[in-house]
């Protein structure tokens, strides 16, 4: 029988604990943690999750300030407004949503946030201490962290397990298997150019999806009792929102599964609020 990882109900676990960590916070210090989330032009989906982020972020206490800038602004006056949260003291974590217009370079965007605001993990700073599984604390891009969470949750042990990571994003393909590396795992990265997925993906105990393909994964593609971990969010030919994996069809074949929705989504958001107290806990303890 599958398991179900239920990645709603785990995020609502974590957002309960991450309540009493702000009010703690507010009662020892008064201090409430900052959040800033800036928007540049009026992406449809991008507004969805923002609004998202900015609503959970508010029933947990913590201050959330999203500004929506223009499709047109230049990469300079972004640079510009994200420097002013950099050295505002009220602001512990600055997030720009992607996706970005061409004009400006997410490169330049992610080394301007300074590594102590980096609620997403991306500044290269942050990147290399997870690359060297440094001892320090510091940021990991919230989705592979959610992730991490997940198999805690579960009981779902990495070490010496063949994992497959489809995908090499900054946000999630990359982070996610520097994760499972550090964890113990055997990990392949798999892109576009990978000739034939199924390669890997049929001897794996471990799959983690996120290419926003849709039917990318079926029941000939996974081991029997594999532990299916699914990011894309696509939308499918009935307008519905699903997963790269065709979740019906792979279920009674896997282990563990994720379901789209219902579960890294909400793990992504919750591990953006936790990681907010985090940066506020943190920044104090360097004497802020
Ligand atoms: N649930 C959540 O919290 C989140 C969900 N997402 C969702 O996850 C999906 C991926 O997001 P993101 O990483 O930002 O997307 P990107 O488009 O940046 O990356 C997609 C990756 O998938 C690879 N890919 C595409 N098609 C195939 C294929 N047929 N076989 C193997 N690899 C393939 C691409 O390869 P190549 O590099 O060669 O082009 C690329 O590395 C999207 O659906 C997105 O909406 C994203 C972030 C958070
Ligand atoms: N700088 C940056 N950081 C991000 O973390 C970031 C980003 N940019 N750009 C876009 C992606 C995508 N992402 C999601 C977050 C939540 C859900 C989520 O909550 N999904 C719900 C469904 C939500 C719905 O109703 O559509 C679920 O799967 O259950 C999905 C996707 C964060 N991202
Ligand atoms: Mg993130």
């Amino acid at each position: 029988m599958a398991t179900v990882i239920d990645g709603k109900a785990l995020a609502k676990k974590i957002n309960e604990q991450t309540t009493q960590r702000v009010e703690k916070l507010q009662a020892d210090y008064g201090i409430t943690p900052g959040l800033v989330v800036l928007i540049v032009g009026t992406d449809q989906a991008s507004e969805r999750y923002v609004r998202n982020k900015h609503r959970t972020a508010q029933r947990l206490g913590i201050n959330s300030i999203v500004r929506q800038l223009p499709v047109d602004i230049s990469e300079a006056e972004l640079l510009k407004i994200i420097q002013q949260y950099n050295n505002d003291p009220t602001i512990d974590g600055i997030l720009v949503q992607d996706p970005l217009p061409d004009q400006i370079n997410e490169k330049d965007v992610t080394r301007t946030i300074l590594p102590e605001k980096d609620v997403d993990g991306f500044h290269p700073v942050n990147v290399g201490k997870l690359f060297i599984d440094d001892s320090t604390k510091y940021p990991v891009s919230c989705t592979p962290k959610g992730i991490m969470t997940m198999f805690d949750e579960y009981g779902i042990s990495l070490k010496g397990k063949k994992a497959v990571m489809i995908g090499r994003s900054a946000i999630v393909g990359k982070p996610m298997a520097a994760l499972m590396i550090n964890a113990g795992a055997t990990v392949s990265i798999l892109n576009r150019y990978t000739p034939d997925i199924k390669d890997y993906t049929k001897d794996a105990d471990i799959i983690v999806s996120a290419t926003g393909q849709l039917h990318l994964l079926g029941p000939d593609a996974i081991k029997s009792g594999a532990v299916i971990i699914d990011v894309g969010q696509n939308m499918n030919e009935q307008g519905h929102l699903v997963g790269d994996v065709d979740y019906d069809d792979v279920f009674d074949k896997v282990g563990f599964i994720t379901p789209v929705p219902g579960g890294v989504g909400p793990m992504t958001i919750a591990t953006l609020m936790q990681q907010s107290v985090d940066l506020a806990e943190w920044g104090m303890q360097r004497g802020k």
